[in-house]
């Protein structure tokens, strides 16, 4: 396995370390690269992500990503120059995101919740494609636009995909959207998830607001199975997601090209965390479940599960008492 790893900034790096050993320990014939993209480089080169860099990602079955963003660079710069280039360059547009109660996790939802749902997220479009621009910035005319871009294309392959993925859970996929207000995109969205029904009709489909979703996720989360949305909503509903599951230290994504053409990125839920970094502080559980996503994506099932059940056994075992970054580490690897 040939694995480009990209630790990045904040306490990626901190938790890319963590799902590194978890990875070697499983595959020790692993072959990594490891690529300095993030804060540092950029303030010492300026450069964000170069053509040379993504041909030199190409090369790999598979990328594991920390995280990118620092207090340093101005807001957006690292986000959209490496982080979203790098998802739409490689055709990430299945952004998979599983959300599961592990049992004796605390939801700081009440009473007994049953949680287990994927978000299928657009990956490649919506309102994060920087459609869109600024004028008379500055003044107090300035006017800001952030097209959403829909292609029925874009649409059509991951609802496909969510439906697939529906297929093989409980049969059951739910569109979030927002069809009453953004009525182009949302009709585009509603009609397609129609069409692609008719290829799973074992699949029960429903439809929920995003507003409405979130009180769901908060009220009956056990309603859900497979969530599919668009990149902008898909991103807001995991974080949510991610809160009623345990935290976001537990959260794990994928980016995925679907067609193979590309090498697939996984990376946890959650940002460069600048509040935490540096000081131990951070859960690289979210960090070792994306490698647990990463090894079933690259066709080790067993190696995921093996690593699902080691991170199920400490969850279960650590109560509040979490420890360490390296503390987690050394305690999934032991059980594994
Ligand atoms: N995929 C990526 O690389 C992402 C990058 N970002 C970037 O990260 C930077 C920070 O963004 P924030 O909005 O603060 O989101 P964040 O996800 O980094 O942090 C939100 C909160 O969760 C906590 N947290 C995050 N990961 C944790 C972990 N593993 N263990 C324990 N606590 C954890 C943080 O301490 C913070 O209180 C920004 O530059 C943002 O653009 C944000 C989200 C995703
Ligand atoms: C920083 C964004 C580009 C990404 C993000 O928040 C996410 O994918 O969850
Ligand atoms: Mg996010």
């Amino acid at each position: 396995m040939k694995l480009a790893v990209i630790p990045g900034d904040g306490i990626g790096p901190e938790v890319v370390e963590q799902a590194l050993r978890v990875l070697e320990k499983l595959h020790p014939d692993v072959e990594t690269t490891e690529f300095d993209f993030g804060a540092r480089r950029y303030h010492s080169t300026g450069e964000l992500l170069t053509d040379d860099d993504v041909a030199a990602l190409r090369e790999h079955d598979a990328i594991l990503l920390g995280a990118i963003g620092d207090p340093s660079v101005p807001s957006g710069v690292l986000e959209r120059g490496f982080l979203l280039k790098l998802r739409f360059l490689l055709d990430h547009h299945v952004n998979l995101r599983p959300s599961v109660l592990y049992d004796g996790v605390a939801s700081p939802l009440a009473g007994e919740q049953d949680i287990d749902f994927v978000v299928v997220r657009e990956g490649t479009e919506g309102p994060y494609t920087g459609n869109g621009g600024a004028i008379r910035v500055g003044t107090p005319h300035e006017v800001a636009t952030e097209v959403s871009v829909n292609t029925r294309y874009g649409i059509e392959r991951v609802v496909r995909d969510a439906f697939a993925r529906a297929q093989q859970r409980s049969k059951k996929l739910t569109l979030v959207h927002k069809t009453n207000v953004l009525t182009f995109a949302g009709s585009m969205w509603a009609r397609t998830v129609d069409e692609v029904a008719t290829e799973f009709p074992e699949v029960s489909v429903d439809y929920c607001h995003v507003d409405a979703a979130m009180i769901y996720l908060v009220t009956d989360p056990s309603r859900f199975d497979v969530i599919v949305t668009d990149n902008l909503f898909g991103d807001i509903v995991t974080d949510l997601a991610a809160a009623v599951s345990g935290g976001i230290g537990l959260a794990a994504s994928g980016n995925i090209d679907a067609t193979g053409t590309n090498p697939s990125m996984f990376e946890p839920v959650h940002g460069s965390a600048p509040d935490i970094a540096g000081r131990r502080l951070a859960d690289p559980t979210a960090a070792i479940l994306s490698a647990a996503l990463l090894l079933r994506h690259l066709g080790d099932d067993a190696g995921a599960a093996r690593i699902e059940a080691a991170v199920a056994a400490d969850v279960a075992a650590r109560g509040d008492q979490r420890g360490s970054t390296t503390e987690v580490g050394d305690r999934i690897l032991e059980s594994l």
